[in-house]
């Protein structure tokens, strides 16, 4: 049997979209099926850290879908990178729940994996447009997921990748546990605007209310001091929103086409220890080749 899974990395929270807007990007996470075997393997470059069997995320995710699945080899390659705010963790969780839905046969809806991957990972905005591709809007409340796939506007993607990990779990930490009312509806009224504007097209707008997020992204500034720096360039180079990509330090720079090259060559004058790649949206998200 052959088989291949590939999924999207995902850049999550658009500002203040958190915990519930985000983008599949053009990196990817894939997996072949290779032979049956006594025991389950994963041949993987991805270092020491990274587990080789049940205990890797993907087989975790996997055999808590279905426990009873035939132990195979598995080839994992990846060019997410690890906690950097590009949806790594959710990308082997929604390949973790293909996998299982292939060896087990278990003709999962997209509906039943999206259910799935957010109880695993805690919340939809990066599991979501792993599955769908695209933008993505989602809630969960009560166990419950509702969601919207939306085509994003035309934009360029800069992605400026910090040499250095932000695990999402320490990231949280820096979050206020309470929100007053007035600010709540402050911050909500900010996303409504963000989200109509995406969804009108209308870039100028959309990248205007991203960066009034008042939700997480003045608490977690500190922990990522390469983000005011680029900010500034966005706005002198005209980009239409600089974010927080998930939960850091992943920096997203939304941009017209036309001025990428520009754009890219004042982040490189800094010489910030990090990669600045030019990404683009994924639009089909979860993807099996057999
Ligand atoms: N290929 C992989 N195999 C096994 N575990 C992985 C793999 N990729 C990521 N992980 C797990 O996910 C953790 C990173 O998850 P974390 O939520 O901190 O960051 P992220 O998902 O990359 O970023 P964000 O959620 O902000 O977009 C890693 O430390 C590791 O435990
Ligand atoms: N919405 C999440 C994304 C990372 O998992 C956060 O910002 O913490």
């Amino acid at each position: 049997m052959s088989l291949k899974i590939s999924v999207p990395a995902t850049s999550a929270n658009l500002g203040p979209g958190f915990d519930s807007v985000g983008l599949a990007v053009s990196l990817y996470l894939t997996i072949e099926v290779l032979a049956q075997s006594d025991v389950w393997h994963i041949h993987h470059d991805l270092g020491a850290e990274v587990p080789c069997d049940e205990r890797n995320l993907l087989l975790e995710t996997a055999l808590e879908v279905c426990a009873d699945l035939t132990p195979h080899q598995l080839k994992m390659t990846s060019d997410i990178p690890l906690a950097r705010g590009l949806g790594s963790s959710s990308s082997v969780i929604v390949a973790g729940i293909e996998l299982a839905n292939q060896l087990g046969n278990l003709q999962l809806t997209p509906t039943e994996k999206l259910a799935l991957a957010t109880k695993i990972e805690g919340h939809p905005d990066n599991v979501a447009p792993a599955i769908f591709g695209n933008l993505v809007i989602a809630s969960t409340r009560d166990a419950k997921t509702s969601h919207v796939v939306a085509q994003m506007p035309e934009t360029g993607l800069l992605a400026f990748i910090p040499d250095y990990e932000l695990k999402t779990s320490d990231s949280r930490k820096v979050l206020p546990s309470e929100f007053a009312y007035k600010t709540a509806v402050a911050a909500s009224s900010v996303a409504n605007v963000a989200i109509a504007a995406l969804l009108t097209g209308n870039m100028l707008l959309a990248g205007q209310m991203i960066e009034e997020d008042l939700f997480h992204e003045n608490y977690r500034g500190s922990l990522v001091p390469e983000f005011a720096k680029i900010r500034e360039i966005g706005h002198a180079e005209q980009a239409f929103a600089t974010y927080l990509s998930g939960a850091g330090p992943t920096i997203m720079v939304m941009v017209a086409v036309a001025k990428l090259v520009n754009l890219k060559a004042k982040i490189q004058a800094e010489n910030f220890s990090g990669k600045l790649l030019e990404l683009h949206v994924d639009t089909v998200g979860v993807n099996v080749v057999k």
